[in-house]
C-alpha cells in the first residue's frame, strides 16, 4: 500500500521563532573528519536524518567508535591508521554526499569496499567522482561500466592532481580533496562556479592545512587531523522551507534562529530578495569558520525575476521550494544554469514541473532549469514526492496556500533530511 498523508491544514500563516535541525552536509562531514582524526571529536546538533546516519553506519563499519545520543555524536577514533576493511558492502542508502565525499576517503584506504544504495541513488551518476579518484591511481568498477552503483573500489597508492570539475559540485570537490588527504603531494580542484566550502572551513578547524583562492582549492596531503568539537548551524535548506512559506502566505512573519549563513549556502535569501521580499539575515557568531545567525521573513508580494550563473550553486536544494514562489509572484521567473538539478534524488526539474503543474501553475520545463508563471492559485490535488525529501516538503507548503487538501504520496522520504519538518511547520501555524 502507498503511504498518504493528508494535508488538510488549509491556508495557514506562518508566524513566531524555530530553529531548525542541524545542517546536513556540515553533519556528515563532522562525522567524516572526525573518523579520520586522532581523538574524540563532540558533535553538538547533529542532524539525525536518515542521510547522515547512512555516514555514520558506514565509519561504524570500519571500525570508528560512533555513539549517539539524540543530537549529540560521539566519535573516538585512532585517525586513519586505526580504520579497518569493512565486512560487508556499505549500504549509502539515498544519499548522495555520503556516497561521493566517502569514496574519495575510501580510495586512500589499502582495503577493499563494496557499497551500494537504494534505488534513487542507484540512477545517480557516480563516474563525476570515480574518474579522478582512478585517475589518482583507485581501482573502481561498478555497474554500467563503473559509472552507477553498486560499486567496488580497491583503494591504497594514490596519486596527487590538479583537477578541474566538469560540473559545479561541492560533492565532487570534496571528494577529490578528501582523496588529496589520503596522498602525499598537494592536490588542486579547480570549479567553474565555487560551490559550498564546508569542507574546507572544517578541515581548517581538524588542524589542516588546505588553501582557498577564488574557486582553486589547494590541499597538503597525509596531514594528520586533530580531533575537536564541531557545533553544527541549523540547516538553511531546511529553513528555506519555511522563510519561502511565509514569504508567499499572506499575513506571515516568522524568524527562524541559528541557522548556518555560510555565503556559499545562504542564496536562498538573496534570492527572496531580488523577487522584493522582505527579508533580514542577522550574523551573530562563527563558528568553526560557519557563520551562524537568525533570519525574519514577512510576507511581500513577490515579483518574478530572471535567476542564473554563479547563484546557481548558492541555491542548489532550494530551487523546488524557489520554483513555488515564484508561482505566486508577479510575473514571470526564469531559471536558468541548473541542469545539475537532473542529478539528484529524482531528476528535479520534472519532478518540480509535473507537480506544480498538477497544484494549478503554470510551468514548463527547459534543458537546464524552467520558467514558471506567476499569479497561480494552488488547487488540491494527489501528489507524489516521487521519493524526494524537497519534493515533499515543497508540497507540504503549496497546501497551505489552499483550502483544498492535498494527498501527498509517500510522505516519508522527508525523514532523509527533516523527520521533524511536520512538528516544526505546525509550531508556526497562527491559531
Ligand atoms: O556537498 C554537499 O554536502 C552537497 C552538495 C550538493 O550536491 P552536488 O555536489 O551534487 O551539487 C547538494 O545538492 C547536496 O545536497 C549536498
Ligand atoms: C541532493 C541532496 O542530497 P544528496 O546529494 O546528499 O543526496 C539534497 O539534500 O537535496
Amino acid at each position: 500500500m502507498v503511504e498518504t498523508k493528508q494535508l488538510d491544514y488549509g491556508k495557514q500563516s506562518l508566524q513566531g521563532s524555530i530553529a531548525v535541525p542541524g545542517d546536513k552536509s556540515i553533519s556528515h562531514r563532522a562525522v567524516m573528519f572526525g573518523s579520520l582524526a586522532s581523538g574524540e571529536t563532540k558533535i553538538t546538533n547533529f542532524l539525525a536524518g536518515e542521510d547522515c546516519i547512512r555516514t555514520i553506519d558506514a565509519f561504524k563499519a570500519m571500525g570508528v567508535n560512533i555513539t549517539r545520543d539524540e543530537q549529540t555524536v560521539i566519535v573516538k577514533s585512532t585517525g586513519v591508521a586505526g580504520l579497518k576493511e569493512p565486512v560487508i558492502p556499505i549500504n549509502l542508502g539515498n544519499s548522495g554526499t555520503t556516497a561521493r565525499l566517502l569514496m574519495g576517503i575510501l580510495a586512500g584506504l589499502p582495503f577493499h569496499f563494496t557499497l551500494f544504495g537504494d534505488d534513487s541513488l542507484s540512477n545517480r551518476p557516480m563516474d563525476r567522482i570515480t574518474i579522478p579518484l582512478k585517475q589518482m591511481g583507485a581501482k573502481i568498477d561498478g555497474r554500467d561500466s563503473g559509472r552507477l552503483l553498486p560499486i567496488s573500489l580497491r583503494g591504497g597508492n594514490l596519486k596527487p592532481i590538479d583537477y578541474q570539475t566538469p560540473m559545479k559540485s561541492a560533492q565532487v570537490k570534496s571528494g577529490v580533496l578528501l582523496a588529496g588527504l589520503m596522498t602525499d603531494g598537494t592536490t588542486t580542484v579547480v570549479e567553474e562556479s565555487k560551490t559550498r566550502d564546508h569542507t574546507e572551513n572544517m578541515l581548517k578547524a581538524f588542524g589542516a592545512e588546505i588553501e582557498s583562492e577564488g574557486t582553486t582549492v589547494r590541499i597538503t596531503g597525509n596531514q594528520p587531523l586533530q580531533a575537536c568539537n564541531i557545533e553544527v548551524p541549523g540547516d538553511i535548506s531546511s529553513a528555506a522551507f519555511f522563510l519561502a512559506g511565509a514569504a508567499i502566505i499572506p499575513g506571515s512573519h516568522i524568524t527562524i534562529k541559528d541557522v548556518g549563513l555560510n555565503p556559499t549556502r545562504s542564496g536562498i535569501i538573496d534570492v527572496l530578495k531580488m523577487m522584493s521580499i522582505d527579508i533580514e539575515a542577522t550574523v551573530t557568531r562563527t563558528v568553526g569558520g560557519e557563520p551562524i545567525g537568525d533570519v525574519s521573513v514577512k510576507y511581500s508580494q513577490a515579483k518574478g525575476t530572471t535567476i542564473e550563473g554563479e547563484i546557481i550553486p548558492r541555491i542548489i536544494d532550494e530551487i523546488p521550494i524557489i520554483a513555488l514562489v515564484a508561482s505566486q509572484a508577479k510575473g514571470t521567473t526564469i531559471i536558468k544554469d541548473a541542469e545539475e538539478l537532473k542529478f539528484k534524488e529524482t531528476d528535479r526539474i520534472e519532478a518540480v514541473v509535473t507537480t506544480l503543474k498538477t497544484l494549478g501553475v503554470n510551468i514548463v520545463p527547459t534543458d537546464d532549469g524552467m520558467v514558471v508563471e506567476g499569479g497561480a492559485s494552488i488547487k488540491g490535488a494527489n501528489v507524489h514526492s516521487y521519493g524526494d525529501h524537497r519534493i515533499g516538503m515543497m508540497i507540504a507548503i503549496a497546501s497551505l496556500l489552499t483550502e483544498d487538501r492535498v494527498e501527498l504520496e509517500n510522505p516519508s522520504c522527508i525523514n532523509i533530511s527533516y523527520p521533524q519538518f511536520f512538528t516544526d511547520l505546525e509550531k508556526l501555524f497562527h491559531s
